[in-house]
């Protein structure tokens, strides 16, 4: 349903010169340089799918968004979605897309929200019964009934960010792009706007294709993950396949008496005086042994009264993979 392939788009930035002397001639005369924002990029996505677009600031992301829904024209490469070409077709192919932009807003500063869905209602020319249908459900699920009647200037960020998600729904779009849906959320409006998003695509089967930096949102909500570093497609596969790949070490703390065993396949990290017990941290790795193994032998061997065990986290994963891929 989504084929992108062979996407490259470059900008012409003028080069900044530091002094006085040279922003006065810079007047005159200004040195251009181009930036790669996108450098072959090809990717398929079905009907269906939650897939994360992750990547560093500056990694291409906003800029494939915007050629995704029509707002940029690439240099190169074609896109496909549902049939058709996003910035040719961009009449039409609104009507089946949504996009919400964590760090811009879609309603009217000034007009109360409910002012908003109506402009919207006559821009996507959606018919009256279905409008109000479909009103009801958002504003029930969103939780949106207080709401209506007040201006989106006057409302809270996580308040905003419900009433950005109806209005990019209203028109019962297939696809929905979000970019940074919950930055700058508290941990209660995260979790309702990713549980919303979640029966979204369950209920409805809308595709969702989430840019963040959160990387909590993509644990929660994301099967596939796509990163993107310095304009190129760095990774393709499920978030599992990222872990298993990468996260191969865990880490056992235990709580124990006596003397310490560190086992194979294990590199102890630390040992603290707790008295009357001592704790240890030891790193294994995954791929030569299993923590049930070690724990056995541990506990063959030692007296362990306490022990926990801890994975990477998907934050530690991704910055790990950005240092790996050198696009920090
Ligand atoms: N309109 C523009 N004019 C000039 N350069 C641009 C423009 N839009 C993007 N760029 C440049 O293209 C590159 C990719 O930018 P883009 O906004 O797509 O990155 P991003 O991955 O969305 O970053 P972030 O996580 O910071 O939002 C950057 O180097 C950026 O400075």
């Amino acid at each position: 349903m989504i084929q992108v392939e062979h996407l490259s788009k470059s900008f012409k930035v003028v080069k900044k010169q530091s002094g006085m002397m040279a922003s006065f001639k810079s007047l005159f005369h200004h040195e251009t340089m181009t930036i790669k924002a996108l450098d072959d990029i090809s990717f398929n996505i079905k009907k269906g799918e939650i897939v994360a677009y992750i990547g560093p600031n500056g990694a291409g992301k906003s800029t494939t968004i915007k050629i995704m829904s029509g707002i940029l024209t690439p240099d190169e490469g074609t896109v496909s979605i549902n049939g058709k070409v996003p910035w040719l077709d961009r009449v039409d192919y609104v009507k089946d897309i949504g996009v919400v932009f964590g760090q811009r807003s879609q309603l009217w500063w000034d007009v109360s929200i409910i002012d908003s869905f109506n402009l919207l209602k006559d821009i996507y020319s959606i018919d009256e019964q279905a409008y109000k249908q479909r009103l009801d459900e958002l504003s029930e699920q969103l939780k949106l009934k207080e709401l209506l009647h007040i201006p989106a200037r006057q409302l809270s960020l996580g308040q905003r960010m419900r009433c950005e998600l109806a209005a990019s729904l209203l028109h019962a779009p297939t696809i929905l792009f979000l970019d940074e849906p919950t930055i700058g959320l508290d941990a209660v409006s995260k979790l309702a706007v990713r549980e919303f998003i979640l029966k979204l695509n369950q209920q409805n089967e809308t595709t969702i294709i989430l840019t963040t930096h959160d990387m909590q949102d993509i644990e929660a909500l994301c099967q596939r993950v796509l990163l993107i570093g310095k304009g190129r497609l760095l990774y393709d596969g499920t978030l599992e396949e990222l872990k298993r790949q990468y996260a191969y070490e865990k880490q056992i703390t235990i709580l124990y008496q006596g003397e310490l065993t560190v086992p194979k396949h294990c590199r102890l990290i630390e040992t603290k005086d707790m008295l009357p017990l001592m704790s240890a941290v030891l790193e294994i790795d995954t791929r030569l042994t299993s923590s049930a193994a070690v724990m056995k032998e541990l506990t063959a061997v030692m007296d362990i009264k306490e022990f926990s065990i801890a994975e990477k986290s998907i934050d530690e994963i991704v910055a790990m993979l950005y240092r790996q891929f050198e696009i920090l």
